[in-house]
């Protein structure tokens, strides 16, 4: 396969070795400065693109990937505000694009687990639950979007919860949440790849569903994989669309 990767920072090199690795060849590599390059007809000569970029540059990119007819992979995060119109543009026009918060297979079995926790602990009124994610001081947005599926899909199984918030532990603004609100607690240390906890707290005990990325490679090696089982296809489809782990 011809990849075009969109972003040529620690994931869009990370990425390079692993798409090398299995065999495809890298046909364009943009970063802020050779945007000049990301054309229509330059993204054409790729038969997909892995946009791995910034919150601020990943709608043109994707727009770019339309006007050329380029399937494309996000893994950027920090744009789900424009998701929906983003799908009915996408549709609209017949391209592809999939997109993921996150692509290492042992978070979309975490995902899985998560969601099955949360409709289980219905019945069980007496744990409060908490999401805390920690990254990288690199990090541009919080909370991270893989923190964002987890209270998501809390909010979709778990009926006591509504909405959930943020604090960004050290800014001086953390808030006090309300009960029916899920708090997401983001913490920002030196090099830390990304770690994700979900906690279920109770007077007695405390029940903890915890992913700890060791490197960036899981992220890598999904996108790679989402490439290739992209390429082809025409829709919308999200990371969890991969992955079957019905039981
Ligand atoms: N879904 C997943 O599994 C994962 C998602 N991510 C997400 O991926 C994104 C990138 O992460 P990471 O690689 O760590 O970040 P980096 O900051 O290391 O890399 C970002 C890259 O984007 C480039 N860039 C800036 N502006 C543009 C533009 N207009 N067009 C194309 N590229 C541009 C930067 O260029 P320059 O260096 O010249 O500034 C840099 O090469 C983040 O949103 C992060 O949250 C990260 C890991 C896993
Ligand atoms: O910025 C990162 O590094 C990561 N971002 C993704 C996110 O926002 O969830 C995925 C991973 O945790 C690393």
């Amino acid at each position: 396969m011809k990849i075009a990767l969109l972003g040529y920072g620690k994931m869009g090199r990370t990425i390079e070795t692993f798409a090398l690795g299995r065999g495809h060849e890298i046909v364009l590599t943009i970063d802020e400065n050779n945007i000049d390059l990301l054309t229509p007809e330059n993204l054409g000569k790729a038969d997909v693109a892995i946009d791995f970029s910034t919150p601020g540059s990943v709608l043109r990119n994707i727009d770019t990937c339309f006007a050329a007819g380029t399937p494309v992979v996000v893994g950027t995060t920090g744009w789900y505000g424009h998701l929906q119109e983003i799908k009915d543009r996408c549709l609209e026009s017949n391209n592809s694009l999939l997109y993921g918060s996150n692509f290492s297979i042992g978070v979309n079995l975490f995902f899985f687990a998560n969601r099955v926790f949360a409709k289980m602990m219905n019945a069980y009124p007496q744990y409060d639950v908490q999401v805390e994610e920690i990254h990288h001081t690199q990090k541009l947005d919080s909370p991270s979007g893989t923190a964002i599926t987890i209270a998501e899909e809390i909010l979709e199984g778990l009926e006591r919860k509504k909405e959930w918030v943020n604090n960004l532990v050290g800014t001086g603004e953390e808030i006090v949440n309300k009960p029916d609100q899920l708090l997401i607690e983001s913490h920002r240390i030196e090099d830390v790849p990304g770690t994700h906890t979900v906690i279920y707290s109770s007077e007695v005990d405390e029940i903890e569903l915890k992913h700890t990325a060791h490197s960036r490679a899981g992220f890598a090696l999904g996108a790679v994989i989402a490439a290739e089982w992209l390429n082809g296809k025409r829709g919308f489809y999200s990371v969890q669309d991969i992955f079957d782990f019905n039981i």
